[in-house]
């Protein structure tokens, strides 16, 4: 089985899958795309990589039972994709505590209100493939109990139940 665990820079897909208890491989696609150089250009604007998902689909290709962790990973195949979500409000705060610039932090915010990633996740993968989880006000380790749901098959699927269109 393949499970994806997606969302907007700051949601705490990190943070949240370093505390599940599960047999799959759980794979920090950011940090492989960094080692094993699996990008196309370096994006000076916004000083990140822009990623090679081709190169990133060929890593992958025969490792089963792997949770991939990553903003890209609904781009790719999944059995399952978790499309964890955080109030726009606490995601710009959680970004600029981790450091990043505010106009990263915004941008990152007014795209979680948007549901942009839920959205390309939905259309990709259909609903029935989807399960939301909002973050907000919990802790990480109850996130993860959430997703330990989901692998397990004990969540139903959900997409649009997290509305944050009030802070657009
Ligand atoms: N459930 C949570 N409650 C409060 N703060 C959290 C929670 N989860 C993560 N954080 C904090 O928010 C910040 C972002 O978390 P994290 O790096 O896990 O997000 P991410 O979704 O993996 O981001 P990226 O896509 O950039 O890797 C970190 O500083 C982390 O400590």
């Amino acid at each position: 089985m393949r499970v994806a665990v997606t969302g907007t820079p700051g949601t705490g897909k990190t943070t949240a899958t370093e505390h599940l208890d599960t047999d799959l491989d759980i794979v920090h696609l950011n940090d492989v795309i960094q080692e094993e150089d699996l990008y196309t250009e370096v994006d000076e604007a916004r000083d990140s990589k822009v990623a090679d998902l081709d190169a990133v689909r060929d890593w992958l290709d025969g490792r089963e039972d792997v949770l991939v962790e990553s903003h890209l990973s609904h781009l790719l195949d999944a059995d399952r994709v978790v499309v964890l979500r955080c109030a726009p409000g606490e995601l710009e705060r959680r970004l600029i505590e981790r450091g990043e610039p505010s106009e990263k932090a915004e941008e990152n915010a007014e795209s979680e209100a948007l549901d942009v990633i839920l959205s390309e996740t939905v259309r990709d993968h259909g609903k029935p493939n989807v399960y939301e989880i909002d973050t907000t006000d919990r802790d990480p380790a109850a996130v993860a109990d959430d997703i330990e749901a989901v692998l397990a098959g004990d969540r139903d699927p959900s997409a649009g139940e997290v509305d944050f269109t009030e802070y657009l």
